[in-house]
């Protein structure tokens, strides 16, 4: 199942919790009274009913427990999965005397014989629950652990992941070795960010998260700023059509185009902005495309803009309320010009792709122009590692949410680092995993299709953070509803029916 039919599959709570967070929130809740042995016993369960939910008449279960908390999971659900008649063999990766706390306690309800993991033959099985190691994962695989992972994997049975399949890091998303390619997952209280995270985010299958009783205010009290993006998270924040309006109440999107060979990315750009709201949507061109654009153009206008000069002077029109620069604009001093001329103006912007190389090696030029007016930035990895190079020696080793964290503090500016799993991060610390990526966008032309997407949201209004997660997730919507055969021009055509499921009005 892919990370959309996930996003769509489950009651979102956006909010995403990191290992270390998870692990406050279980402190606290057992500081308020509940014993760890009954948050591991609402885990067991969790995942015991997803058994039976897959199969619901009896079947021939394996339960591969790890040494930790997470192993502790897998005895609980074992435990009820035999209450229930179904036929449970459990198998332990290392030896029982070693289990401590509340997975020795959860071991110790688990009154059956127990199986080393060598003496198991997997055949015999229609299901396994991998409980070797969740959150606590902090070496990569090796020896038996690694040997175990590789034959669940090749044995081709239903696999139900506990927490998150053992091997992937719950912070990243990285795979050290090996992981458990999961047919299922079942986590608690809330999602992690290596559920959404490549090459993690492959290996999760169906995912579902479990109440296990930490409450939602505890929830909020560990939560570090981190969401999953979907329109939980923003739909109250996007524009509304109202009643009296006016097409310049709806903003006024001005996209800066290419030269003669380079005119396409600008009218993507422009009826993304179109399509998604803005009232109004003004291309600003050399005057060599300028009849190129006249002959495609058609609710699109269009301004002849022979020099930052004229740029100045259109921009002296505090209606254009959001600019978008950078799709085939051209790499060089020119389009720093141009930046500088939209930043000085004041207004919104969006850069994307040239506006963005143009400043590779000269990081500070940009930082200083970023942090005078609200800016989104819409680097794919190539970009970003241009634009960052300098930075190479402390982004080594950091992992993509830190890098787009990174980018968003020394830019002040809302970072959209693309991708498969495409991460915004905004200049105050909040970061959003993408959650509906579908490499059906990975086709030329998409990513100025989402740049200009941004610029209409900002253009009506919306703040950085919020329009750019709407779009990042409405954009991906709007290519698994065109499905197969995608190209950049039909992600603005679908548009109109992803809008119609999503706006309130
Ligand atoms: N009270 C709690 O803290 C709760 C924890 N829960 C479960 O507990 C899990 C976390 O438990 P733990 O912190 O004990 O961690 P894990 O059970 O994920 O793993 C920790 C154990 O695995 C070993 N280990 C780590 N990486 C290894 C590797 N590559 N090869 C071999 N051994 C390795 C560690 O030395 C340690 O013994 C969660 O994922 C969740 O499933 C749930 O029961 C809910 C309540
Ligand atoms: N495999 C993939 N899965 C999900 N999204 C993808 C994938 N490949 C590309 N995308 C998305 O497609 C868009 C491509 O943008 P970009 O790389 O700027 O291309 P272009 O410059 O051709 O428009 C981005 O929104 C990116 O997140
Ligand atoms: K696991």
């Amino acid at each position: 199942m892919s990370l959309g039919e996930k996003a769509n599959n489950v009651a979102f709570s956006s909010m995403l919790l990191s290992v270390a967070s998870m692990r406050k929130a279980d402190e606290l809740t057992i500081s308020y009274g509940a014993p760890g042995i009954e948050l591991m016993e609402q885990a067991g369960r969790g995942v015991a009913e997803k058994i039976m939910q897959i199969f619901p008449t009896h079947t021939k279960v394996l339960v591969v427990c790890g040494p930790g908390n997470n192993g502790g999971d897998g005895f609980i659900a074992a435990r009820i999965l035999l209450e229930n008649s179904y036929n449970v063999m459990v198998a332990l990766l290392g030896v029982a005397d070693d289990l401590k706390g509340d997975a020795a306690e959860a071991a110790e309800r688990w009154a059956e014989p127990m199986f080393s993991v060598g003496e198991i033959n997997l055949e015999e099985f229609d299901v396994v629950i991998d409980a070797l190691f969740g959150a606590g994962l902090n070496r990569p695989l090796d020896g038996e652990a690694l040997d175990i992972v590789e034959r669940i994997n090749a044995a081709g049975k239903v696999i139900v992941s506990v927490d998150i399949p053992s091997g992937i890091s719950g912070d990243t998303g990285a795979i050290s070795g090996e992981a458990v390619r999961a047919t299922h997952t079942v986590t608690f209280a809330a999602y992690k960010p290596g559920h959404f995270l490549y090459p993690g985010a492959a290996y999760v299958g169906e995912l579902s998260v479990v109440d296990i009783g930490i409450s939602p205010q505890t929830i909020e009290q560990v939560h570090e700023g981190l969401f999953a993006n979907g329109p939980g998270f923003w739909q109250e924040a996007l524009p509304q059509l109202e009643y009296g309006s006016h097409k310049y109440t709806r903003g006024h999107a001005l996209v800066l185009s290419g030269g003669i060979t380079a005119t396409g990315a600008a009218r993507l750009a422009a009826r993304g902005a179109l399509r998604i709201g803005a009232g109004l949507v003004t291309i600003a061109a050399p005057p060599v495309s300028v009849p190129i654009h006249a002959s495609q153009l058609t609710a699109i206008m269009l301004r002849e803009m022979a020099s930052v000069d004229d740029l100045n002077g259109i921009i002296a029109d505090k209606r254009f309320n959001a600019v978008v620069l950078g799709p085939a604009l051209g790499v060089g001093n020119g389009t720093q010009e141009l930046v500088a001329a939209v930043v000085k103006a004041g207004r919104p912007i969006v850069l994307d792709a040239d506006a963005l190389t143009s400043f590779a090696g000269s990081l500070d030029t940009l930082a200083r122009l970023t942090e005078k007016t609200d800016t989104v930035v819409t680097p794919h990895e190539g970009e970003f590692f241009r634009l960052f190079n300098n930075e190479n020696e402390i982004l080594k080793g950091f992992s993509k949410i830190e890098r787009a964290k990174f980018a968003a503090n020394y830019l002040k500016a809302t970072v959209v680092l693309k991708g498969a799993d495409t991460i915004i991060a905004a200049p105050d610390g909040r970061v959003c995993i993408n959650t509906n990526g579908t490499p059906l966008l990975a086709t030329a032309g998409t990513g100025d299709v989402l740049a200009g997407m941004i610029g209409g949201l900002l253009a009506q209004g919306m703040s950085s953070f919020e329009a750019a997660s709407a779009a990042v997730w409405l954009h991906a919507e709007a290519a698994r509803n065109f499905g197969p055969g995608l190209i950049a021009e039909d992600v603005p055509e679908m548009l109109p029916t992803v809008l119609h499921k999503w706006h309130v009005s």
